[in-house]
């Protein structure tokens, strides 16, 4: 049988529970067979001056991943051009796995500017996107929403980012519950965000 695989991608810097807890509730509450948190050396849309180098995220996803068994880090963007465009990722994923089905991820905010992606036309052709529910600034209409190539999933609503754990670090905070406790420990090991 084809195997339903969810791609979550993210910069990840670093990873922490909201991306945890979403990419579980996926794997486990909808027909997704595996998660892939795919690790984006450089997103179209964000500066590259804060991000830690990729191995550092990856590792810290990796560690975040550990013990789940449908959740997997993929470092499949590593070797491909940047910026990392979806559409690119997801022709060379199709390729290399040709009998899985790729669904990408995505926070109902991010659908809001999803037509400025890149050929964002051929990613709705080609696959389901799989969307949870975020608190949305704005109130511009869902175009895509009802859209047939959109699955949506009740998860949680998680209001964490990477920017305030960051700061927070930063400022010598202990923001420990925010972070799988092997990232935490790894960024106060690696002295990352000081
Ligand atoms: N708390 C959260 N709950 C659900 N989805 C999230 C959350 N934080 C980020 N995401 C989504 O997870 C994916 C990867 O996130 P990303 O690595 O950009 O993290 P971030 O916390 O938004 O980072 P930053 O604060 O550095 O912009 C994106 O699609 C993003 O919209
Ligand atoms: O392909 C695009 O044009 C495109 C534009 C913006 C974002 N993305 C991808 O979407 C992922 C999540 O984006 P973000 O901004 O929420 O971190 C990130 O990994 C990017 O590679 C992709």
């Amino acid at each position: 049988m084809n195997k339903k695989v969810g791609l979550f991608f993210g910069t990840f810097n670093p990873v922490h529970i909201g991306h945890l807890i979403i990419a579980n509730h996926m794997a486990e509450f909808s027909d997704l067979d595996e998660v892939w948190l795919v690790v984006t050396p450089h997103n179209p849309f964000k500066k590259k001056s804060s991000l830690l180098e990729n191995h550092h995220r990856l590792e810290m996803v990796y560690k975040a991943c550990e013990g789940y068994e449908n959740l997997k880090p993929s470092d499949i963007e590593f070797a491909l051009p940047q910026p990392n465009y979806t559409v690119t990722t997801l022709a060379h994923l199709q390729e290399k796995y040709p009998t899985n089905v790729f669904c990408p991820i995505m926070g109902k905010d991010n659908l809001k500017s999803f037509h400025k992606w890149k050929n964002y036309e051929v990613i709705l052709e080609n696959h389901q996107i799989y969307i949870y529910p975020r608190i949305a600034t704005g109130n511009s209409e869902d175009k895509f929403l009802d859209h047939p190539k959109i699955t949506r999933v009740a998860a949680p609503v998680m209001e964490i980012s990477s920017t305030f754990i960051r700061r927070a670090v930063k400022e010598g905070k202990n923001i420990k519950p925010m972070l799988p406790a092997a990232v935490w420990d790894y960024i106060k090991l690696m002295n990352f965000y000081r």
